[in-house]
């Protein structure tokens, strides 16, 4: 698995929010993009699950123009976790995960299908709200489903928009450690965040997205003090604690 984001730019109307963006990633990473609010997350992540066309610049999957591949093919390549989503209609847990299932079935689910979603019910620990509708889930239970609906397309690509927002802490480490579990079984995983300690420790690489451009990219030596200062506009002390880096944002710089 190899995706290649060559240049690209976005813009909503005429305002330009991503400019000249690249990066590569490789089966078996998590790339973190991390920057303040409205930086172009989201539609940096929108712009590779084509839900947004950039207006230039390329993305190469496996050497094939993600332009070229039909929805269903996308479906099975990029398992997308959206930073909310609001549906109308009632629909259980079992059958939101199922819902990651539809690009492999022809016109109802085969047992293959419900072993695999009955395995993610299990493996996130939603067993006793399968049954229960969507509408009536808390916040983080929601963004639980979503990203079992994500597994249950069985991606090469992850792409989570902050898939741990919503999570308590125990939530977000067994998150964070299932899409790792993924990964090391072979995919990928791109992650929207903004909890830099937690992007420090479960991430590979990083770009620092700021007003729509790559500020900085690569490993966990981006995430200096300079750099946050100037990207975030806060003074902020890196620490390190057991070997890993915890970011503290001290005072707004004026
Ligand atoms: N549908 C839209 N129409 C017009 N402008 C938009 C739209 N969605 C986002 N924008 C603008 O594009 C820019 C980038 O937004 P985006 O949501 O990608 O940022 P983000 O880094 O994900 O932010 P956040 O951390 O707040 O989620 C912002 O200036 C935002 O106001």
């Amino acid at each position: 698995m190899e995706l290649k984001v060559d240049s690209i730019d976005f813009s909503y109307d005429e305002t330009l929010v991503l400019e000249d963006v690249s990066f590569e990633l490789k089966a078996g990473e998590i790339l973190s993009i991390i920057g303040p609010n409205g930086s172009g997350k989201s539609t940096l992540i929108k712009c590779i699950n084509r839900i947004l066309d950039p207006k230039k610049g390329s993305l190469i999957f496996n050497g094939r123009d993600l332009l070229n591949l039909t929805r269903e093919d996308l479906a099975r390549h990029l398992g997308y976790v959206p930073q909310n989503e609001s549906r109308n209609f009632p629909v259980t847990v079992f059958d939101a995960i199922m819902m990651g299932r539809k690009p492999y079935i022809s016109w109802k689910p085969r047992e293959k299908d419900m072993e695999i979603v009955s395995e993610i019910i299990e493996k996130l620990q939603l067993e006793d709200l399968c049954l229960r509708d969507v509408k009536r889930l808390s916040g983080g239970q929601r963004q639980k489903v979503l990203f079992g609906r994500a597994l249950a397309q069985e991606p090469d690509i992850l792409l989570l928009d902050e898939p741990t927002s919503d999570l308590d802490l125990r939530h977000q480490l067994e998150v964070l450690e299932l899409i790792r579990q993924e990964t090391s079984r072979g995919i990928a995983a791109i992650t929207a965040i903004h909890d830099l300690s937690l992007a420090s420790r479960y991430s590979d690489k990083f770009i620092m997205l700021s007003e729509g451009r790559v500020y900085a990219a690569g490993g966990r030596e981006i995430l200096s003090s300079e750099n946050l200062q100037e990207v975030y506009g806060v003074e902020v002390a890196v620490l390190e604690h057991r070997g890993e880096k915890i970011i503290v944002p001290e005072s707004p710089i004026a």
